[in-house]
């Protein structure tokens, strides 16, 4: 019969498996029995809900079998069962995602070497070649009538024929390696080491997970003045507690026992930065374990990522990932929720339309609100490393749905600003406003260092106001959302000439403006198309020019818009300011007098420095540089 080969990608990873110095073999148990127990939440998934199978809960469980003398250790399941179509599909090439994340994480992993790469990951099946030189799989799908044999030494291929099978479900049958010096692979044989395995790793799979264990007792047992007489015998035990992690008491489950689940279930490298517990009675129970990851995964913010808690019914699995569960500004958040007033008769489109899951839902969302709230006040540190990795999100909550979710997120969110180092939430901003500011002021900009610069931040900070730093390019439609916090407008720095300017400055200013009218209608004219006005500056000190935007658009909206659509020509109005104190606008009125031509060169290059200093792309490099060197 001729051997079927593995896909490429799986074969890498079977080399990675047999050849594998990985320490924590004894994985491979957890692995098959995760599997073996998702294949009975099939079934039994199918039998509550088509009343045709007539099993129930009590009829499935998980079975190991070592054969120490043939050096075979076996494992089956009632299960769901593969016809040859699953065999050839799920152990015959790995493309699905839990593997795929393995590959693409091994690639970055690379770079890290000594990280744990297969204890972190669900990799499945094929850890089985970490500890068997060969496996067979035998396996009989519910509702058919023959079996079919898997069978592989590893990287050669596999075979797939058909066979005798009495009932549904899975058997692994696995060739335990011979020991070597290193490794002691007769463990994987000895009844009291697995059952020890099973503890450590499995002890929450709500089946049954049994093995014939030797036990001995005293036939003497009652006979009050007989001595002891031991005797040895054997009896199928049921290694597993079988209760869900989620449904222990909060006394009995460590923060290890968490995290540990959260990594296995979820596929992290690294334990959640927060697990939050919600045991609710009353109109509705339920019980739900969240967890709020500590960095975002590399698939994140792409479309592969998919939201979602994974939904059951009195420990019956109902929905992987049952997206209405969580709203979409926490899409981060993992974990399960488990209630028994879901019917588990409910179809998909039924679901969606459940009260019971809008009300579970709507509370799970309060409950990530408020303790994000609370990582905040309580262990700042913590929370930044948070924002760090999901702050973008709850940005986008605050802008999504025309901010009807802004009033759950805004004192989620921080900014960097000039009061100094570190991130300031709004709240904390008003906290130091001083008594005469109005409004919240904000600058946008490429980055910190560029913003700070700004000709236009100047002025606000000889005030002594403080001023948010946008860097991200959403900010600034966070703050369109907002329009305010605490009764506070928010206001960029560029449009906020009119509140800040006492009315003795705004006459100056007018003045001003009169006595350069010639000069002004110069330098527009120079600039036709470019800018819609040349103008007398309030704000400025050190420079002698700056360039703001006036309308709807701003710069960075106008660099946002360009991003996402390219063929949007919509451009912010710039209006170029100019700084009547500075020596170079009195070389400029000489010059527009004495040699009109140059004054023309000077307002270009005067234009294009400020296009610099606001972080625009110059409109034509050359040019510029070719006029600088003339003036040289
Ligand atoms: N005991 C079993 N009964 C029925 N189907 C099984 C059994 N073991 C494995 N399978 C099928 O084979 C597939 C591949 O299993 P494998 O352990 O390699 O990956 P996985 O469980 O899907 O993902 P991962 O382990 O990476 O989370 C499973 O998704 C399942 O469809």
């Amino acid at each position: 019969m001729a051997k079927k080969q593995f896909k490429a990608e799986s074969k890498r990873l079977l080399d990675l498996m047999i050849n594998s110095i990985y320490t924590h073999k004894e994985i491979f148990l957890r692995e098959l029995i995760s599997n073996a127990s998702d294949a009975i939440d099939k079934l039994l998934y199918l039998s509550l809900t088509d009343s045709g199978t007539g099993l129930s809960r009590s009829d499935f469980y998980i079975r190991i079998e070592p054969d120490r003398e043939k050096r075979v250790l076996k494992l089956s399941d009632n299960g769901i069962g593969m016809n040859k179509e699953d065999l050839e599909s799920n152990l015959g090439v790995i493309a699905r995602s839990g593997s795929l994340q393995f590959k693409s994480d091994m690639e970055q992993a690379k770079e890290q070497e000594d990280i744990d790469i297969i204890g972190q990951f669900g990799v499945g099946f094929y850890s089985a070649f970490m500890v068997s030189d060969k496996i067979t799989v035998i396996s009989r799908k519910y509702g058919d009538e023959e079996g079919w044999k898997w069978q592989s030494s590893g990287a050669d291929g596999y075979t797939i024929v058909p066979c005798e099978k009495e009932t549904q479900g899975t058997e692994i049958i696995m060739e335990i390696k011979p020991d070597t010096d290193g490794e002691d692979y007769s463990r994987f044989l000895n009844e009291n080491s697995l059952a020890a395995l099973v503890k450590k790793y499995s002890d929450y799979i709500r089946y049954p997970v049994q093995m014939e264990m030797e036990h001995s007792r005293n036939k003497n047992a009652g006979q009050a003045d007989a001595e002891p007489e031991w005797e040895t015998y054997r009896e199928v035990d049921t290694l597993n507690s079988m209760v869900p992690i989620w449904q222990r008491n909060k006394s009995e489950v460590t923060e290890e026992d968490l995290n540990q689940f959260y990594k296995e279930k979820f596929f992290d490298f690294e334990d959640p930065l927060k697990t939050i517990r919600v045991d609710a009675e009353g109109l509705i129970s339920y019980k739900a374990l969240l967890f709020i990851p500590a960095k975002a995964s590399y698939d994140y913010y792409t479309k592969e990522y998919k939201k979602g808690l994974q939904l059951y019914s009195s420990g019956v699995l109902i929905m992987d990932r049952c997206e209405e569960l969580v709203p979409e500004h926490f899409r981060f958040v993992r974990g399960v929720v488990d209630s028994p007033d879901i019917s588990l008769n409910i179809s998909r489109e039924m679901l969606q339309q459940t009260r019971h899951l809008t009300a579970i839902a709507s509370n799970i969302e309060k409950k990530i609100q408020g303790e994000l709230e609370k990582i905040m006040g309580s262990d700042r540190e913590a929370y930044e490393k948070f924002w760090q990795a999901f702050g973008l999100q709850l940005k986008y909550g605050v802008m999504a749905d025309f901010g009807a979710h802004k009033d759950k997120l805004k004192d989620l969110l921080l900014f960097p600003s000039s009061a100094g180092e570190k991130l300031t939430s709004l709240a904390e901003y008003v906290g130091r406003m001083k008594e005469d500011q109005k409004s919240i002021y904000y600058a946008t900009g490429e980055n910190i260092q560029m913003i700070a610069s700004l000709p236009q931040t100047e002025y606000i900070r000889e005030k002594g106001y403080e001023i948010l730093y946008f860097t991200d390019e959403v900010d600034e439609f966070v703050a369109q959302a907002l329009m305010a916090y605490d009764g506070k407008p928010i206001q960029s720095i560029s449009r906020a000439d009119a509140d800040l300017k006492t009315d003795e400055e705004k006459k100056e200013i007018e003045k001003q403006a009169e006595e350069n009218k010639d000069l002004l209608g110069f330098a527009a004219d120079v600039l036709k198309g470019r800018v819609k006005e040349a103008r007398i500056s309030g704000k400025l000190r050190s420079q002698p020019v700056c360039l703001t935007a006036e309308g709807p658009l701003s710069f960075e909206m106008e660099k946002y818009l360009k991003q996402v659509q390219p063929e949007n020509e919509m451009k912010a109005e710039r209006v170029l300011e100019f700084n009547a104190e500075h020596p170079v606008f009195g070389k400029l009125k000489e010059l527009q007098k004495t040699d009109p031509e140059k004054a023309e060169t000077y307002v270009k290059i005067l234009y294009h420095q400020a296009e610099l200093m606001a972080g625009l792309p110059v409109e034509d490099p050359s040019a510029f540089c070719e006029m600088v060197a003339g003036l040289m």
